[in-house]
């Protein structure tokens, strides 16, 4: 697992454009070495706002989109096109808007699949499964980048603090009871978050200032999930100046004046 390092912008609309110019390159740099990459994203605030700037930026054609798969770290258990589904914000902001491939788009399944969150985890775990090469050494692929958020209370994906998502083995799980709304919700877990080769966790506002200092300490992971997102090759903490404002000095690198 990678020590993380931590780049901090001015404020999050600078932010997000840095991790769009940021996720080009990394994708495109992906593809050129392998043929094609995996990524995995975010729902909330941040995720979204650098999706809507890769989206704005001619620098997208940089990605070779057919050959590109999308997944999702977590996601609400709500039916398909609900305006609260992590998939729906990221169609709207990017992905209806390039030319992706449908079928290497993966989204977790919801209610209106007639299913419940322990089948929708169970098919996205064999979907992953399916997907994964045999250099992978591990059930799901070595996910090129893999984008997460960072909520007050420490969580990432739909990791939240001491439930019983943190301490499962299975490579995704269905989520119920979760502090945030909606309560279930499907997610990927620490040990898939882990086989990325990158793990981006990308935050704004002062309100996560206590989070981001937490889960770059050597908090556990189960009192502050954040703490447990690391990636194989690379961990970044992409951060605005509010969000970055509790962090000890010395362990932060200003990226944009
Ligand atoms: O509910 C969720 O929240 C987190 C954090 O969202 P934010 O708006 O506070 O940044 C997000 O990472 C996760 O994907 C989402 O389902």
């Amino acid at each position: 697992m990678s020590v993380p390092s931590v780049l901090i912008h001015r404020d999050a609309d600078v932010l997000a454009k840095a991790v769009a110019a940021r996720l080009i390159t990394g994708l495109a740099d992906a593809q050129s070495a392998k043929g094609s990459a995996h990524l995995v994203l975010t729902g909330g605030g941040m995720g979204i706002a650098a999706l809507r700037e890769v989206a704005a930026t001619p620098a997208r054609d940089a990605v070779e989109w057919p050959r590109l798969d999308i997944w999702w770290g977590d996601e609400r258990f709500l039916p398909t096109g609900d305006p609260e589904r992590n998939e729906t914000g990221a169609r709207e902001a990017l992905l209806d808007r390039v030319d992706l491939d449908p079928a290497r788009v993966h989204p977790m399944l919801g209610p209106d699949s007639g299913i419940s969150a322990e089948e929708s985890a169970e098919r996205y775990a064999d979907e992953l499964r399916k997907a994964a090469r045999h250099e992978d050494h591990g059930p799901v692929p070595s996910f090129d980048v893999l984008m997460l958020g960072l909520g007050p209370d420490g969580h990432v994906a739909s990791l939240f603090p001491e439930m019983p998502a943190v301490y499962d083995e299975r490579p995704v799980v269905a989520v119920h009871g979760a502090p945030k709304p909606p309560p279930t919700r499907i997610s990927m877990t620490h040990s898939t978050i882990r086989a990325a080769r990158e793990v981006w966790v990308i935050v704004a506002g002062e309100d996560k200032a206590g989070a981001v200092r937490l889960a770059l300490q050597e908090s556990g992971p189960i009192q502050v999930p954040g703490a447990g997102a690391r990636g194989r090759l690379r961990t970044l903490f992409l951060l605005d100046r509010a969000a970055a404002s509790k962090i000890p000095p010395g362990l932060t690198r200003r990226a944009s004046p």
